[in-house]
C-alpha cells in the first residue's frame, strides 16, 4: 500500500489565502492584528520556528513584535517582557516559545499571559475552556497544532466520528490538548493517550484508525506497529546529525492509508494556525469594542 499523503505546506497556503482576506477587512475596519513572540536564548530550532511565524506574518500582512531575550535572564525580565506585550495595544495576540530554559517556569509564564492575548491557546483559563467545549469560539484560542491536525484530517476526509485515535505523547502543546479536542461531541472519536508509562505501545498502536505519534523519539512507530489502512499524523521531531527525523519510521509508508510527513505535514499547520488564532482575536476584540 502506499499511503495519501496529508499535505502540510499546500493546506497552509490555502490557509493563507483565507487570512489575508480577513486581515484586509480588519484594517478597513480600524483594527491592525499583530502577533508578539517572546523567544528566550539561542536554542536552534525554536529559533527557526520564531524566525517562520514572523516571514508567515509578513505573507498576510499581520504585523509582528519580536522580543529575543539570552538565556541567562531572570523570571523577573521574563515577566517585564510578558508584561510588556499585555499592555501594548499594537500585539493582538502573542506566545511565548517553548521550552523556556529549565531555570525558568513555564506554567508560572503562559499563566502570565493575558488570556484574551493567548495566541497558543495554553493559558490554564484557555485549556480549561477547551474541556468546557468553549475553545475555539470567539472566547478563546485552541491550540495550534491540535488545531492544524483536525483541518488536516477533515480535508483529507480521514473519518474521525467513532474512530479509535492512539496518541503517543503526554506534552502540553499537541498530546494533552488533542486528546481534549478529538473526544468532543462535534468530532466523537475515542482517544487513547500513550505515553512513557504505557506498558504495551505497540499493543495500543495497532488498534488505531489514527495514530498521532508526538513523543519527540526519532522513528519510535515502526511499520508492525500499525494496522494496515490507518491514518498516520508524525509531529515529534528530533534534530540529529542526519536532519530533521520525525517519530515515524519509513516503513509505515507501506502498511499506512494516510501519512502526514515530518517535515511537511503538521509543522506548516501549526504556523499557520496561529496567525489563524491572532486574527481570531483580533475578530473578538472588534466584536466586544
Ligand atoms: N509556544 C509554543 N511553543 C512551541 C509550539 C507551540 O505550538 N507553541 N510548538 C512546537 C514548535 N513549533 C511552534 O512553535 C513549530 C514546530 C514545527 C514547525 C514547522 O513548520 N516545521 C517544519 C520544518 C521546519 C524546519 O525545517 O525546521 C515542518 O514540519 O515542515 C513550526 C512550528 C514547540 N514549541
Amino acid at each position: 500500500m502506499s499511503a495519501v499523503v496529508l499535505d502540510g505546506k499546500a493546506t497552509r497556503d490555502e490557509v493563507f489565502v483565507d487570512l489575508k482576506t480577513r486581515v484586509e477587512k480588519l484594517r478597513d475596519s480600524g483594527i491592525a492584528p499583530g502577533l508578539g513572540t517572546i523567544l528566550v536564548g539561542d536554542d536552534p530550532g525554536s529559533q527557526a520556528y520564531v524566525r517562520g511565524k514572523h516571514n508567515d506574518c509578513a505573507k498576510v500582512g499581520i504585523a509582528s513584535i519580536r522580543k529575543d531575550l539570552p538565556a541567562d535572564i531572570t523570571t523577573e525580565q521574563l515577566n517585564a517582557a510578558i508584561d510588556e506585550l499585555n499592555a501594548d495595544p499594537g500585539c493582538t495576540g502573542y506566545i511565548v516559545q517553548l521550552p523556556l530554559p529549565k531555570h525558568l517556569d513555564e506554567n508560572a509564564a503562559l499563566e502570565r499571559i493575558d488570556p484574551d492575548k493567548d495566541a497558543d491557546g495554553l493559558h490554564p483559563i484557555n485549556l480549561g475552556r477547551l474541556v468546557l467545549d468553549g475553545a475555539g469560539t470567539s472566547q478563546s484560542a485552541l491550540p495550534c497544532t491540535p488545531r492544524g491536525i483536525l483541518h488536516l484530517l477533515r480535508k483529507y476526509d480521514v473519518p474521525i466520528k467513532g474512530a479509535h485515535v492512539v496518541v503517543v505523547g503526554r506534552g502540553v502543546t499537541v498530546g494533552r490538548p488533542i486528546g481534549l479536542l478529538l473526544t468532543r461531541r462535534t468530532e466523537n472519536a475515542t482517544v487513547t493517550l500513550c505515553h512513557t508509562g504505557t506498558r504495551d505501545l505497540a499493543a495500543e498502536v495497532s488498534r488505531a484508525d489514527i495514530v498521532i505519534a508526538a513523543a519527540g523519539v526519532p522513528g519510535l512507530v515502526t511499520a508492525d506497529m500499525v494496522k494496515p489502512g490507518a491514518a498516520v499524523i508524525d509531529v515529534g521531531v528530533s534534530r540529529t546529525a542526519d536532519g530533521l527525523v520525525g517519530d515515524v519510521a519509513k516503513g509505515v509508508w507501506d502498511v499506512a492509508g494516510h501519512v502526514s510527513p515530518n517535515p511537511g505535514g503538521v509543522g506548516p499547520l501549526t504556523r499557520a494556525f496561529l496567525l489563524a488564532n491572532v486574527v481570531e482575536r483580533a475578530e473578538a476584540a472588534l466584536v466586544r469594542a
